[in-house]
């Protein structure tokens, strides 16, 4: 492989063992981090996830359980859940899976989260004292782009980054977090005009708009680094992301491939997550 791709094992394995440690160094302490994860409904996909977050928190030494609930369940039995998870002592991190069967409002069941048990970061609180620059939980998957960045060895500070995608998930919060480290940040959606000539300008293109090798290299400047955060299935089975990897692979620098680099780092950090979570609240 290209040295320029960038190897999702090596990262997440280097963040995992020394996330392991902290661990177990808390674990003499007499802390044993705790992590919820709460499934409603039978979506694939999301099992899925679920079951790599269990396995990763194994890996590590955090505890950790999933709360699998029929389609069914009323709101006012996921917020009776999530209340009593408030409440657990060995509980510091809550997950509530989206999406959410449609008679529930993802909003009111983020809302009563406790904001310091809010691993992932979507409590209003959060993304708040994000934007304003305050110590908060990160959102995940936008908390391993600024890991995988930094990693490469590549400089925020001054540079150009360009996201493509607006969502409150990943679009918004990565933008904060690059303009935190001081990039000089746009952001791209479907109503933008020019968007190849603003991508072409981005020393950090960050790719999360939910459609299949929707970048080519006409949007990439030669060297610039480019994350793609895209998980899209093809008809044939296949996995692929937002960017047309084969494409731009040879005129990019450090790009990340789908799978096997932002996925598995959004877990890392969620564990990451978990660990704050559970120093926060013992002091
Ligand atoms: N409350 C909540 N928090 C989330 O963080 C959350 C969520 N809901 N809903 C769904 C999305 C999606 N997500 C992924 C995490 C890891 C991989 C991952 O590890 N992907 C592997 C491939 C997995 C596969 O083969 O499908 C990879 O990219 O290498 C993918 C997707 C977390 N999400």
């Amino acid at each position: 492989m290209a040295d320029h791709i960038i190897n999702g094992k090596e990262l997440v394995s280097d963040v995992r063992g020394r996330l392991k440690e902290e661990v177990e160094r808390l674990a003499a302490e007499g802390l044993q981090p705790g992590l919820a994860v709460i499934l409603v409904g039978e979506d694939p996909a999301s099992a899925v996830y679920v079951r790599n977050k269990a396995k990763a928190c194994e890996q590590v030494g955090i505890y950790s359980e999933v709360h699998r609930l029929p389609a069914e369940t009323t709101q006012t039995e996921l917020l009776e859940l999530v209340h009593k998870l408030n409440a657990a002592a060995n509980i510091h991190g809550i997950l509530v899976q989206l999406p959410l069967p449609k008679h529930i409002s993802e909003d009111a069941v983020i809302d009563a989260i406790a904001v310091e048990k809010d691993v992932d970061g979507f409590h209003p609180i959060n993304v708040g004292n994000l934007s304003i620059g305050k110590p908060s939980l990160l959102p995940c998957t936008p908390a391993g782009i600024i890991e995988i960045i930094k990693r490469t060895g590549t400089s925020i500070s001054g540079k150009r980054a360009v996201v493509i995608g607006r969502s409150n998930i990943v679009g918004k919060p990565v933008a904060m977090l690059l303009l935190r480290e001081s990039a000089t940040v746009t952001i791209c959606h479907s109503r933008t005009e020019n968007m190849k000539e603003l991508c072409r300008e981005a020393d950090i293109l960050v790719v999360a708009i939910g459609k299949p090798k929707f970048v080519t290299k006409e949007f990439v400047k030669p060297g610039a680094i480019v994350i793609d955060v895209g998980i899209n299935r093809l008809e044939d089975g296949k996995l692929a992301g937002d960017v047309d990897f084969d494409d731009v692979v040879g005129i990019s620098g450090p790009i990340t491939p789908v799978p096997g680099v932002v996925g598995p780092m959004t877990i890392t950090m969620l564990l990451q997550n978990t660990v704050q979570a559970a120093k926060a609240l013992r002091s």
